[in-house]
């Protein structure tokens, strides 16, 4: 095959993302997946601010040399115009990574938005691209919002985000990603594209161990070389709020959901969001198959895949070996 076929058979994705130090980790992973393209970065809030998080893709797009990646600056604001957000800084440093004081990158964002960039992805490979949203859903309900044929153009939409069947990790209703902006994940749950969600139900399986850290420190790996900086400050982090010293490997756990669909299984359904109440930001999966008597909010509502399994163990050597291998 020559090199522009190879290209051609690649997956494309664009990774809207809240770097984040599991998002650095996932994104240094996308980089280094010969199965698939990186085509674009879009940044959201989450883990840190918009602004932040932009500076961040950036810095770690000069880190990885591939600067020719574009990114493009997502929404500072959720669906529902609010910008008091619930900001991550004690899960990633108030840096978001680690709190390194790297300096500040050299190149810029593109003009376009998050939102308009998607949708002009689409448009040119229909059917074709993958988005992996690692943060917050704003991007994406706003990218259906400017195009309502978006769903239809985009190939897959792999979200990570939501708790199903088990509790939250903002409080015990709530997952981060979806607690962040509920209106836009319930936009994107019922928007008919073909979705994939990965859940804390299984990303909680995917835990890098002190061991795995000690491995990349020693490896050669300019990947896991800057991923051993940044990662204590995560590791202490889950130390103190889950009494583990493991981490939960939650980005690049959705980001090789794209690269190896394999390694999970999955069930469909429907998928809706609570927007209100003390139990804001739930995610209810109705796989169950039943006959309701009534017409319910789920009813007639596109069905999506839900990750229900994860070969974790393989998912974990995935990871280390493509930070190793850099
Ligand atoms: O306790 C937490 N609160 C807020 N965000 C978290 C927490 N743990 C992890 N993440 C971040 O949110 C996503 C998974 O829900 C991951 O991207 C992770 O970086």
């Amino acid at each position: 095959m020559g090199d522009a076929e190879t290209q051609k058979k690649k997956k494309k994705i664009i990774i809207d993302t809240d770097p984040g130090i599991d998002d650095a980790m996932a994104i240094f992973v996308a980089l280094n997946s010969p199965e698939i393209e990186v085509i674009g970065l879009t940044t959201i809030y989450g883990n840190v601010y918009t602004t932040l998080a932009t500076r961040n893709a950036l810095h770690l797009l000069e880190v990885a040399e591939r600067n020719d990646i574009p990114v493009a600056e997502g929404s500072h604001v959720t669906m529902m115009k609010v910008t008091k957000l619930r900001i991550a800084s004690f899960v990633h440093g108030s840096d978001g990574l680690g709190n390194q004081n790297f300096p500040p990158p050299k190149g810029k964002a593109i003009d376009q938005s998050a939102a308009a960039f998607l949708v002009e992805k689409a448009n040119q490979y229909p059917g074709e691209v993958t988005v992996v949203a690692l943060g917050p859903l704003t991007n994406i309900a706003l990218a259906i919002e400017l195009d309502p044929a978006f769903p239809k153009k985009i190939g897959q939409i792999v979200i990570l985000g939501g708790a199903f069947s088990v509790n939250g990790n903002v409080n015990p209703a709530a997952e981060a990603n979806i607690f962040g902006d509920p209106e836009a994940a319930d936009i994107v749950f019922t928007c008919g594209a073909d979705i994939l969600a990965v859940g804390i139900n299984v990303t909680h399986q995917v835990i890098l161990t002190e061991a795995d850290r000690d491995k990349l420190q020693n490896s050669n790996g300019r990947f896991a070389q800057y991923l051993c900086k940044i990662i204590g400050f995560y590791f202490s982090y889950h130390e103190e709020a889950y009494c583990t010293k493991g981490v939960y490997l939650h980005d690049p756990a959705a980001l090789l959901a794209a690269v190896n669909p394999s390694l999970f299984t999955y069930s469909e359904g429907v998928v809706r969001v609570q927007t209100c109440g003390i139990m804001r930001g739930l995610t209810i999966f109705d796989n169950t198959k039943k006959r309701y008597a009534e017409v319910t909010e789920w009813t007639n509502k596109p069905m999506v895949k839900v990750a229900v399994t994860v070969d974790a163990q393989a998912m974990v050597d995935l990871v280390m070996e493509r930070l190793m291998n850099s």
